[in-house]
């Protein structure tokens, strides 16, 4: 950091997502500051899911198995008709996932963000600023003005990069004029929050009833949590479906009265958004402040986490002055591809279960009903696209991939490659690789003894692509397969050392 900065980078936005930004870059050694407008956590509810991914990114900041005891994992997820027959079935808790976390994680928000700012206290380079309300950002080639009214009266900080994420109603997005792509989807729709008193009177798996008269989620959460979503029908306003009396109606054929308490009720509009610009100089996006989608795929809090376990790296490197600051522009290039293909897979969800016509839902049923008696099954809640350009060696077999992690049995219980390999890019080779070359960077032998209990899984990846070297980059996507010699000189021309 240099002398007239407050910090290196400004997280505006304490959510999960500034969070486990803020995590990221100060377990680098960055200096941050988070900053909320709120006084607290939000103690309610709001995204219900993350997945494997995401709980590996938990992993490498030590929370993973914090955030995994209040989590509950998803075994199944079906839409059905209204006479509940199966239009898609997503068997989630089968066949493990590329990180060996469990695929799907049914979450309670708050629950998971008093563990992320908890473990923000063991750092010492990271600061927390609640009741902060951001008011003016001004930039300029050596860093970025932030201006905030705090209880203490104004606050002026400098930082060489600020990150939004401060949600839908991003005020860093709006002061930086960046405007957003609207995808047309645009859907009333009433949460209900409950806790449980008798889990065993809930459906054990998560549902949309595709019923034409009135459409309806109902899923799991975490730390005894359950949710209810309803359409809201024509002609009905807030007023109408926030009433107690309406909403126990609706709940009635769940048959769950004394098994739930309400907790909180809230009409959402279900939008599909995205920002037109995730980078304006020193300014970046994240989370809901640069993408938003309707929660079918529970892939909204996914997206966000993705994002600053993308860029917390590139900041790293170009804030170490390793990296040009053009590594940042690859950030949007590979997060809004990933993005836009998430959000056509929950438009598509969203579509399917939003269809409030008798006939068009009658005709729904049947193409879909047909489409999975002959075996042909859309891709599932899991299927995440690779990146497809950006900081990976395009065209290359494996490049843009997400890289598995593979668990082996240990002395100690389950051990993991990360937690054996550690922070930073990696480089896993057949043979060995000559120290000169890759300088700067993890080079690992296969034949290593710390890497024989993963050595068989690397191998088969390597076989299947028919390369002998894997360069892995920090967030554990695939910069590219190859030669070892090659992979190191072509991320040495990026990341310099
Ligand atoms: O609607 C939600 O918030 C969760 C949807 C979801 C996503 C992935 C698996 C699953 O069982 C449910």
């Amino acid at each position: 950091m240099t002398d007239n900065l407050d910090c290196d980078v400004l997280i505006v936005g304490a959510g999960p997502v500034g969070v486990t930004l803020a995590l990221l870059l100060a377990k680098q050694g960055l200096s941050v500051l988070a900053a909320d407008r709120a006084a607290d956590i939000y103690p309610l509810p709001r995204a219900a899911h993350i997945d494997h991914e995401i709980v590996r990114v938990f992993q490498s900041l030590g929370v993973a198995d914090a955030i995994m005891a209040s989590s509950k994992p998803a075994a199944r997820y079906d839409f059905l008709t209204a006479g509940g027959e199966v239009l898609l079935r997503f068997n989630t808790g089968e066949g493990g996932s590329p990180s060996g976390w469990p695929a799907a994680n049914m979450i309670h928000q708050p629950s998971l963000e008093a563990t992320l700012r908890e473990r923000l206290a063991d750092f010492p380079t990271a600061r927390l600023r609640t009741e902060w309300t951001l008011t003016c950002l001004d930039q300029d080639e050596q860093g970025v003005q932030a201006s905030f009214e705090t209880p203490e009266g104004p606050q002026v900080l400098r930082a060489a990069y600020v990150v939004g994420c401060d949600g839908a109603r991003s005020t860093v997005r709006e002061l930086s004029g960046i405007d957003l792509d609207d995808l047309a989807f645009d859907e009333p729709w009433l949460v209900i929050d409950t806790i449980v008193h008798a889990p065993s009177r809930l459906p054990a798996l998560n549902l949309q009833i595709c019923d034409p008269a009135r459409p309806t989620t109902c899923v799991q959460m975490g730390s005894g949590r359950h949710r209810w979503e309803f359409m809201l029908k024509p002609g009905e306003t807030a007023e109408d479906v926030l009433d107690d009396g309406f909403i126990a109606a609706l709940l009635k054929p769940w048959n769950v009265e004394g098994a739930v308490s309400l907790e909180r009720k809230a009409v959402y509009r279900f939008h599909a958004l995205v920002a037109r610009e995730w980078r304006k100089g020193r300014v970046l996006l994240a989370g809901d402040a640069a993408h938003q989608m309707p929660p079918f795929a529970g892939q909204g809090l996914c997206s966000g986490v993705r994002d600053a376990a993308n860029l917390a790296w590139k900041l790293a490197e170009v804030l170490r002055g390793r990296a040009p600051e053009a590594l940042l522009d690859t950030y949007q290039a590979e997060r809004e591809p990933h993005v836009r293909a998430i959000i056509d897979l929950a438009l598509m969800m969203g579509r399917t279960v939003c269809i409030t016509d008798p006939a068009a839902a009658a005709a729904r049923d049947a193409a879909m009903l047909a489409q999975r008696a002959a075996g042909d099954a859309p891709p599932g809640p899991m299927a995440f696209p690779p990146l497809s350009a950006g900081c990976i060696v395009e065209g290359t077999p494996g490049a843009g991939e997400y890289f598995p992690q593979p668990w082996a049995e240990g002395a100690g219980g389950q051990a993991k490659l990360d937690d054996v390999l550690g922070d930073g890019a990696w480089l896993i080779s057949i043979d060995a690789v000559d120290p000169i070359l890759t300088d700067g960077l993890a080079a690992w032998r296969l034949s290593n003894p710390a890497l024989q209990p993963y050595a068989e899984a690397i191998r088969a990846w390597l076989a299947k692509r028919e390369m002998e070297a894997v360069l892995i980059r920090p967030d554990r996507y695939v910069f590219g397969a190859g030669s070892a010699a090659g992979l190191a000189a072509g991320w040495a021309a990026l990341i310099g050392s």
